[in-house]
């Protein structure tokens, strides 16, 4: 995938780094590898449902071959493997792949159906050679093509599921008494196999986390300020708007809070702009940090303006949490000697306190933390001021 010029994603996003980093060894960062898992997963989920139906299917057609073709000295014991071990353990890996909460779990509880198969397999071979039954072992080959194409499997899982079914087979053939010359073709093919699979799967898995940091990287496109890595306004307004919907109908009160940096022309006039974007940086970090919770958000609204909204939460503890961003930022000491009575940089805020009506809507709260923000101002800048609505200034 062309991705756009990365230059307006914020250079803190983690799928950046990764994205740079590379990942030729098919693994990233631990929070980035989780996500990643979610995503593969929810992927090809279809997939692994179908791939272990279609298993089981050629399970039961050859399971009519053997009981039409076989002698009955080795037809039993091969129906029975078929039987009661692998299209059993098949069946047990498709139906947990409706339980969401095995999700996580796939990769494992599938690989490990698919080893049962190949190791199945090799003990239906086992059984044809222990009693001198010429059975071909192509179908050792059929199931080492199934590791790593059909299910979805992530490259070290398939690996490991075809090349223990190879050990598994060579030992089989040994302790048979293959004669030399013909192990050493059938083990030739089904190392070419597994060659083969690896290579592919590798390219798929690499394929496949390609277009998770892509996803990932235009979404921060989308959402968030290049700048400082906080949301921008638009996916601002919109989370806001939801959460506002949900106040309104779970009855919890809300915090709107509008925060500037204090004469930041003066900064930008006297710093230049490249510093200015290094001290809105530093501000939006300090910002960022006190927001983490699902239902919290801090945003760049635009120039030297950014927004909050915290969720069912005291009126005190926002004011805490407002007063210990005011503080930390002036604990900074980004130098700002056009700044009266602080000679650092400094933030004012406002707060709208508010339990959402059905007659209000997020606008009238932003407004009336602007209002509270224009007070902030006028009484000094560098504080934090708290409205609610209906309560005169
Ligand atoms: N460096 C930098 N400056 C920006 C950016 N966006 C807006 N600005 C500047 O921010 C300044 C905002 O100035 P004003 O709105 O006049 O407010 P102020 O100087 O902070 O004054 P008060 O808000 O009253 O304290 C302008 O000079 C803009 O050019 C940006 O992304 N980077």
């Amino acid at each position: 995938m062309k991705l756009p010029n990365l230059d307006w994603v914020n250079q803190d996003s983690p799928y950046l780094r990764q994205h740079r980093a590379g990942f030729r060894l098919l693994s990233f960062d631990d929070e980035l590898e989780q996500a990643f898992s979610r995503y593969h997963i929810t992927a090809i989920l279809v997939r692994m449902r179908w791939a272990l139906l279609v298993a089981m299917l050629l399970m039961l057609l050859f399971a009519v071959l053997d009981a039409v073709s076989l002698p009955e000295s080795v037809r039993n014991r091969t129906l029975a493997i078929r039987l009661s071990v692998i299209v059993p353990t098949l069946l047990i890996a498709w139906l947990a792949t409706y339980q969401r909460r095995l999700r996580p779990y796939l990769q494992i509880i599938v690989g490990g159906a698919a080893l049962a198969g190949g190791l199945g397999v090799a003990g239906i071979i086992w059984v044809a050679r222990a009693h001198d039954f010429p059975l071909p072992y192509e179908g050792i080959i059929l199931v080492t093509v199934f590791f790593y194409f059909l299910p979805g499997l992530r490259f070290v899982t398939a690996a490991l599921c075809g090349w223990l079914t190879f050990f598994a087979y060579l030992l089989v053939e040994v302790l048979s008494g293959l004669p030399g010359e013909l192990l050493l073709y059938n083990a030739v093919f089904l190392a070419s196999a597994n060659l083969i699979g690896c290579f592919g799967c590798y390219f798929l898995e690499y394929a496949s986390r390609q277009n998770f940091l892509a996803q990932g990287l235009l979404q921060d496109m989308a959402e968030k300020d290049f700048l400082t890595g906080l949301l921008n306004r638009r996916a601002f307004s919109e989370r806001a708007e939801r959460t506002w919907r949900q106040a309104q109908r779970e009855r919890q009160a809300l915090a709107l809070v509008m925060m500037d940096v204090d004469y930041f022309k003066r900064y930008n006039d006297h710093y230049g702009h490249a510093a200015g974007d290094e001290a809105l940086r530093a501000v939006g970090q300090v910002i960022g940090r006190q927001a983490r919770r699902p239902l919290e958000m801090t945003a760049r609204y635009g120039g030297e303006e950014f927004v909050g909204l915290w969720y069912g939460i005291e009126e005190s503890q926002v004011m805490q949490i407002l007063e210990d961003i005011r503080s930390e930022i002036e604990a900074l000491a980004l130098p700002h000697v056009q700044s009266e009575a602080t000679g650092v940089v400094t933030i004012s805020i406002g707060l709208a306190y508010l339990l959402p009506q059905p007659h209000q809507d997020l606008e009238d709260a932003l407004r009336l933390a602007d209002v509270a923000l224009y007070l902030a101002k006028e009484q000094g800048r560098n504080r934090v001021v708290s409205k609610r609505p209906g309560c005169p200034a």
